[in-house]
């Protein structure tokens, strides 16, 4: 393994003064903390992250969130950010891996630019023991006291830091072990010692401070979008000897859905509108009934590949709504763990999923109970192209 990246999570994110820590907050769709983790990823230049998190919920919370991603498990942070980098630092160097390069990078930066870690890592091999990104201060600055002001500070030699920073492991965390004094960045540990560089940073690389910074990234960042909207419809026999499974949940009845996979109806005609509001066929494409491999198979990675493909193609699942039509079983003492389950597997907040049911008044194969039907409606924002 050559560059590992500390992810940045311990903090608590008090100034932007939400319930949940600022790093775990949807930002189109998707959790800042997953923008920032596939950001640094993206360049194909980081074997892995290492997330550092406040607590061991977070952890888990943390694993779930970065699901499919290279990342090691999480190590417990502390009071302050030095504190929980240097926590990261111990933890790399405890695994005595082959590592001789490390990234130190906040979660709450959801948007590195590409080329960014590029960059860094190109001036650690022009000899830098450290290298960050940094920005002209292209305000005048100020010295004040209270509400007056005592001085005017030349801005010309000042730059504002940004991360991800990029170190030699070593000489960082023997930095780290000496330091006396509490330091917002790693860089202020290590350049009065070391050479530590900087390079141009960008506008856009927003660390998500206060609320009103989640709105500028998604005004600066986040491409023009268009609405798709998908439909799907599916029908499976009900049949003795088979559990039922309905929209991921198994739900008690003495029948249960015949097919090749698990015959989970709902979730069935959710991936056909998900997969048609991409124009991607529908599921038999993606999954042919002819392959074994598919046979009793349970149908939650069928929705988690639909789910994937959105994100594949830059896009975000905003809904989903599904209409379960059968006599029995009843739906409705169920409906909400098919929600949640739903959401798990989509990565979407419950509250834009939807599980009602209806009856065809006995009327039809429904009505008589020979087998149960699902409509779905799925709506995206996709990236134009
Ligand atoms: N004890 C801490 C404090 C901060 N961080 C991380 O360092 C990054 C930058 O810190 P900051 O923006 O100051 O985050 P918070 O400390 O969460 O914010 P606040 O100061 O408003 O509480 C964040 O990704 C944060 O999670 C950390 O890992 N451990
Ligand atoms: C490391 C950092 O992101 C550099 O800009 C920043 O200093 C950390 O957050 P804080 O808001 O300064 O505590």
């Amino acid at each position: 393994m050559r560059v590992v990246a500390l992810l940045m999570s311990a903090g608590t994110g008090s100034r932007f003064g939400a319930e949940r820590p600022k790093q775990y907050l949807d930002l189109r769709g998707r959790p800042v903390i997953r923008h920032a983790a596939e950001a640094l990823l993206a360049d194909g230049l980081v074997d892995a992250l290492l997330p550092v998190v406040g607590s061991e919920a977070d952890a888990t919370l943390v694993a779930r969130l970065l699901d499919g991603l290279p990342v090691l498990p999480a190590v417990r942070g502390g009071a302050t950010r030095q504190a929980s980098v240097r926590a990261g630092l111990e933890a790399l160097a405890a695994a005595a891996m082959p590592l001789g390069t490390v990234l130190v990078h906040d979660a709450a930066r959801p948007c590195p630019p590409s080329g960014t870690v590029k960059a860094l890592l190109a001036a650690l091999e022009a000899g830098a023991a450290g290298a960050i990104p940094a920005l002209a201060v292209t305000d005048t600055v100020k010295a004040v006291e209270g509400g007056r002001i005592t001085g005017t500070v030349p801005r010309d030699g000042l730059r504002r830091a940004q991360t991800p920073q990029a170190f030699r492991l070593a000489p960082l965390l023997e930095a780290h072990r000496a330091a006396l004094a509490e330091v917002t960045d790693d860089a202020a540990l290590l350049e009065a010692a070391a050479p530590v560089v900087w390079l141009p940073g960008s506008e856009d690389n927003i660390k998500v401070t206060y609320p009103e910074d989640l709105a500028k990234i998604e005004a600066r960042l986040m491409p023009a979008t268009f609405p798709a909207m998908g439909t799907g419809f599916d029908v499976h026999r009900l049949v003795p000897g088979r559990k039922l499974i309905l929209c991921g949940i198994e739900v008690p009845h003495p029948l249960g859905l015949d097919g090749h996979s698990d015959a989970d109806v709902g979730l069935h005609a959710l991936c056909d509108a998900i997969y048609g509001a991409l124009a991607e066929g529908d599921i038999g494409r993606h999954f042919p009934p002819s392959e074994a491999e598919w046979k009793d198979a349970d149908s939650a990675r069928f929705l988690r590949h639909a789910a994937g493909r959105v994100t594949a193609r830059g896009g975000i699942i905003t809904h989903a709504d599904v209409t379960l039509i059968c006599e029995r079983p009843k739906i409705g003492p169920h409906a909400d763990a098919m929600r949640a389950r739903l959401a798990e597997l989509m990565g979407i907040p419950v509250a834009r999923v939807s599980v009602k049911a209806t009856t065809t008044e006995r009327l039809g194969f429904t009505g008589r109970g020979e087998g149960i039907a699902a409509q779905a409606a799925a709506t995206l924002l996709l990236p134009p192209g």
